[in-house]
């Protein structure tokens, strides 16, 4: 009963020159409320800045960026040291890492306060992450939409992914070559969201 439904809970989601698999409903240890309180009480958010055309701007967001010791890793054109990991947040990644089939050492978690916090157009192509990272993306708490639009061909439409709380998104292959994604604010008001990415990132020793 259990494994039926587990496996018609993973759907490979059709992106033309990228992959995106989608569980909506994975096995998080917990209940997906308890979890986003949890991680909300428990992560050390902090507004951080980032560089934008030479100017600093704060982002519309909070950030919290946990990894193993040896990873260091620059987003935004801004060089990060990673927290060490909580026991929920190892816990969280065990399990993220068995059901997608991957190892992360990393996470960058994300607080939108509401639906005026936003994430940009980018993709997570930093040489850091290597040529086809494995990105996992965990949604909880309020709803938003995270759209992705072709880098190239501009007669693909804008692919548009409401995310409920638990759904994990997993983003492989050449997505983050030839698109970019983003969460954009809302005018209908909402409340709290965290997303978490996972991701591997390479260290090059010097
Ligand atoms: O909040 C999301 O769903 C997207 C987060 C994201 O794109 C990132 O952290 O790079
Ligand atoms: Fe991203």
């Amino acid at each position: 009963m259990n494994d039926l439904f587990s496996l018609e809970d993973k759907e490979y989601l059709d992106l033309p020159g990228g992959e995106l698999i989608l569980y909506r409903t994975p096995d998080l240890g917990a209940a997906y409320e308890a979890l986003f309180e949890s991680i909300r009480r428990e992560v050390a958010w902090r507004e951080e800045p980032i560089q934008l055309f030479g100017k600093r701007y704060m982002q519309p967001r909070l950030l919290a960026w946990y990894a193993d010791e040896v990873v260091t890793y620059k987003y935004s054109g801004i060089r990060h040291d990673g927290l060490p990991w909580t026991t929920q947040l190892s816990s969280l990644r065990k399990r993220i890492e068995s059901l997608s089939d991957t190892r992360f050492n990393s996470v960058l978690a994300n607080l939108y306060r509401d639906h005026r916090d936003s994430m940009g157009l980018h993709a997570d192509d930093e040489p850091e992450l290597g040529p086809q990272p494995v990105i996992a993306s965990l949604s909880l708490g309020e709803e938003r939409v995270f759209r992705l639009k072709h880098r190239f061909d501009k007669t693909l439409k804008p692919v548009r992914l409401p995310l409920p709380s638990g759904t994990l998104l997993i983003m492989r292959g050449d997505t983050q070559a030839n698109w970019r994604h983003e969460v954009p604010k809302q005018s209908k008001a909402c409340g709290p969201r965290i997303n978490l990415t996972f991701r591997y990132v390479h260290t090059f020793s010097a």
